[in-house]
């Protein structure tokens, strides 16, 4: 079997209090997804047969205790710690933080190596993973950290693409964040993933005002007027389709979005609410911009649904396709670039 038909996806579980082992086991539960890919998920055999049980599912695991025993076609799950671990759903516990970090650290490591192809993650929860050692609000700040490229925060689905310009920055902070080089980067990124995992040649781009109204001419702020529109302008110059700055209170609920192929927002919730209000469960977070290929569903730990049996498995169903394809445009893309 050729690389490109049967892809190694790496799964962190991220909270196991959460309703991440619940969407994960409903994923592979489906046999025919093992046709395409390979998943390895990074916790324990103990923890996954725990799930198992628990959600009355019909499936078996290969356990293995390093990588290189996985074995093709099957549901392979890499034992990252032996012991056993006490799982309350719905409770937020710092020691269960610890192995949404030892499982993500590992699948991170395998990501690096390339024995796994992309990586998927499962829901972390913000607060108890936060340690000595591990500092980071998210997975997006995490892998920028630990992989090549300028990490970008792109929300997904076939129709609808949302880049941030700042992510998990508190609101106090945004407007020191947005500066014209963070502004041409970004905007790079996004081009440069809409080309190459996308196959969209030439992306239009619409990017979303930082002041209610634009600034309205300085009268409510004027960071429109000195740093973006500018910044916009020299990047217009350049060839690349970029426009706006629009007001970001309609540019949804008029459908303008219906004519970009991505929207670029300032800040997380101002790109977030309209991504998630349009998409919630089909959605997909990806980290664009680096040098591996990650996403995610486009939702949390629920823990108040969490052990019921009841989590939706769209979201993270559409993270497993999506990360697949841009995976895949990844290798035709640089195929076709380096044969020119
Ligand atoms: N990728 C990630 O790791 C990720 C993403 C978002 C939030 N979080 C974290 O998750 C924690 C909880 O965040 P939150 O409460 O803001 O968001 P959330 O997405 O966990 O929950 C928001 C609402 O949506 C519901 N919901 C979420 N996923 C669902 C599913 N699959 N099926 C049915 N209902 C679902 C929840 O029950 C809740 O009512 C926080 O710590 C947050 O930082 C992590
Ligand atoms: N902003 C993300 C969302 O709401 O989907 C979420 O915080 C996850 O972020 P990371 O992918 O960085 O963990």
């Amino acid at each position: 079997m050729k690389k490109e038909e049967n892809i190694i996806v790496g799964i962190s579980i991220g909270d196991l209090n959460g309703i991440g082992g619940e969407i994960v086991l409903k994923t592979f539960e489906d046999p025919r997804i093992l046709e395409f890919c390979t998943p390895v998920i990074f916790a324990s055999v103990k923890v996954m047969s725990f799930f198992k049980n628990h959600f009355k599912m019909d499936m078996n695991f290969n356990g293995i205790n390093h990588i290189n025993q996985m074995v093709i076609g099957k549901v392979n799950v890499l034992n990252c710690w032996k012991e056993n671990v006490s799982i309350n759903f719905g409770k937020e516990d710092f020691k269960i933080g610890e192995y949404a970090i030892k499982s993500l650290e590992s699948a991170t490591a395998a990501l690096k190596e390339g024995t796994i192809d992309l990586l998927v993650t499962a829901p972390i929860n913000k607060h108890n993973i936060q340690s000595d050692k591990f500092k980071f609000p998210g997975h997006t700040d995490y892998l920028a950290q630990e992989l090549e490229g300028e990490s970008l925060m792109f929300m997904i689905t076939d129709t609808l693409k949302v880049g941030l310009l700042t992510d998990h920055v508190p609101v106090s902070e945004i407007a020191n964040h947005i500066t014209p080089e963070l502004i041409e980067k970004k905007i790079s990124t996004v081009y440069k993933s809409l080309q190459r995992d996308f196959q969209i040649s030439k992306p239009k781009i619409a990017v979303l005002g930082i002041n209610p109204h634009t600034g309205d001419n300085g009268v409510i702020g004027n960071e429109d007027d000195t740093i973006l529109r500018p910044t916009l302008a020299k990047i217009k110059e350049s060839g690349k389709l970029v426009y706006g700055p629009y007001a970001a209170d309609s540019f949804f609920g008029s459908n303008n979005y219906k004519n970009f192929d991505a929207i670029i927002a300032s800040y997380h919730d101002q790109g977030l609410i309209p991504f998630k209000t349009l998409s919630f469960g089909e959605g997909v977070n990806y980290t664009a911009g680096l040098n591996k290929v990650r996403t995610s569903p486009d939702h949390g730990t629920a823990f108040e649904i969490a052990g019921k049996g009841i989590a939706n498995v769209s979201s993270f169903k559409e993270a497993l396709f999506s990360g697949i394809q841009i995976y895949k445009h990844r290798l035709e893309y640089d195929k076709l670039v380096k044969r020119v």
